[in-house]
């Protein structure tokens, strides 16, 4: 293994990086320089190998973009350019503009997940995340019933299950360790939540110290690359999507596609036993209504393809990004125990006023919690950034620029939820800021983003953060580490 990572290493140096750069320094297109500055644009320049360096130095796509819009904020713009591997990429900073982009004009634009298209990839390329068009259009509509109010309420039962064995998981941990790892509790509690609410399985991760079967499949995603021989893959499935498609290549390890068509098939078997309300069977009917034999829509896919990527697609997205916010909670809160009483004692009062015990509309009653939540969202938002590139003309209101089919625009987060023109004092963990609520942080506060192509899953996040806290605080007091620095 130690050898591979070498080899890895040396060639991705030495042979990689080079001709990358050199790739990126031969598209350079000097003409595109004049599309921003001749509307009055403020121009960033061409990016593209400073880009390659920063990821050579793995400085992350988050830090990066973040960084650019405060070029942009330095320069007292409200929005600029720049140009990137042959794109020209618009950065805004304007929430104005950018409530235009992802609600007014959303119809302009699709996702831009990254600069590879997995259009030939046979599993990723169907997931809600990667669709696109009029496919994403007609599933995200299906989906969404998944993820009204009422059904996060009919969630709530097994949340608050999990929540109590999440208190039991610690329990154990703090006999056998004086310092525990709270972030991989936090892990195993959303991997629970997700395998029950999602896919309708006892995982039982917070039931065992060592991983589980779901947990060594949802790691291997994360792995999947750590094997030389899959390299070939990303660049393949690029350049001959159709061949891709048509031999199954895709870029998720197939031990996790089996993981996954296992589940669709007890589903697909199980006619008799079906429950319409899980997200599983969801996932079916969708296929059933859209694309089975009296659906609306031809499609070439097959229903067990389909709804195994769907499934895989759903898990991906919440489980890691619901760990980050929890546990971005606890770091918080161990910093600043003021914050942590007063969050206990709503909780505490909580569970007072309802014979010990939390149910769904106490829960939402509380809104203390909502306020230490949000303050850790924009501090520490599990994604830095969203993307869309441009499908149709889309004059860019107030300005003479007018962005061209495939024009990309980067919303840096981070960039916005540290603008001291939208949060005073912004590096200062202040839940106050939040105490009306979140609509006057209009637009300049957007961890779940806002428009048709939102975060589907962010009700159930905060539900699932909300309850990890109540339980957690209820029985335990956090403590920042001895030996561990803190930035
Ligand atoms: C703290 C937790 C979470 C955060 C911060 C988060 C954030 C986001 C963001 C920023 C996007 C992109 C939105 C855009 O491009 O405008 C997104 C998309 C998405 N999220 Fe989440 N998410 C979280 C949890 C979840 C959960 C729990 C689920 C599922 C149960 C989920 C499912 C999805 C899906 C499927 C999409 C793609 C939606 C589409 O393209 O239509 N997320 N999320």
């Amino acid at each position: 293994m130690a050898l591979l990572e070498k080899i890895t290493k040396l060639v991705s140096r030495y042979f990689l990086l080079p001709l990358v750069t050199l790739y990126m320094y031969l598209i350079q297109n000097p003409k595109s320089r004049e599309y921003y500055k001749s509307a009055g644009i403020l121009d960033l320049g061409d990016v593209s190998i400073n880009y390659v360096n920063n990821f050579s130095r793995q400085i992350s796509s988050t830090t990066y973009w973040m960084e650019m819009y405060n070029r942009v904020k330095e320069a007292g713009a409200s929005l600029a350019g720049c140009g990137l591997a042959g794109h020209d990429i618009l950065i805004p900073r304007s929430p104005a503009l950018i409530k235009s982009i992802l609600v007014k004009d959303a119809s302009h634009f699709d996702r831009v997940g990254n600069l590879l298209s997995l259009k030939g990839d046979y599993i990723a390329s169907k997931t809600l995340l990667c669709l696109q068009g009029e496919d994403w259009t007609k599933t995200r509509a299906k989906f969404e019933a998944a993820f009204t109010p009422s059904k996060i309420r009919r969630n709530f039962v097994q949340v608050d299950k999990l929540g109590k064995e999440l208190v039991q998981y610690l329990n154990r941990e703090v006999e056998k360790e004086a310092q525990i790892n709270f972030g991989q509790a936090a892990l195993k509690f959303t991997t629970d939540v997700t395998g029950s609410t999602m896919l309708n399985l006892d995982t039982g991760s917070l039931r065992t110290r060592g991983p589980t079967r779901f947990e060594e499949i949802l790691d291997k995603l994360f792995s999947s690359f750590d094997n030389f021989a899959n390299w070939w893959k990303p660049g393949f499935i690029q350049w001959f999507p159709r061949i891709a498609t048509y031999f199954k290549v895709t870029l998720v390890d197939e031990e996790i596609v089996e993981f996954y068509r296992n589940v669709a098939q007890f589903e697909m078997n199980n006619e008799k036993g079906r429950d319409r309300n899980n997200f599983v069977s969801v996932v079916r009917s969708t296929w059933e209504e859209l694309y089975g034999n009296r659906g609306l829509y031809d499609s070439s896919d097959h229903e067990e393809e389909w709804i195994t990527a769907n499934l895989f697609g759903m898990v991906l997205p919440g489980y890691k990004t619901t760990e980050t916010l929890i546990a971005m909670c606890a770091y918080v809160l161990a910093l600043h125990q003021d914050v942590q009483d007063k969050v206990r004692d709503e909780i505490n009062a909580t569970f007072e006023s309802n014979q010990d015990d939390l149910d769904f509309a106490a829960v939402n009653r509380m809104t203390y919690i909502d306020m230490v939540i949000n303050e850790t969202l924009r501090m520490y938002s599990p994604i830095g950034l969203v993307g869309r590139v441009c499908k149709k003309e889309y004059p860019v209101p107030d300005t003479n620029l007018v962005l061209k089919v495939g024009d990309v625009i980067i919303i840096s987060l981070y960039g916005l939820h540290y603008d001291e023109e939208y949060h005073e004092n912004p590096e200062i963990f202040d839940p106050e800021r939040f105490s009306s609520g979140v609509k006057n942080k209009d637009f300049s506060f957007l961890p779940f983003t806002q428009g048709p192509r939102n975060c589907i899953g962010s009700r159930m996040a905060m539900l699932e953060t909300k309850m990890a806290l109540c339980y957690v605080l209820r029985n335990f007091k956090l403590t920042r580490p001895q030996k561990l620095s803190f930035p």
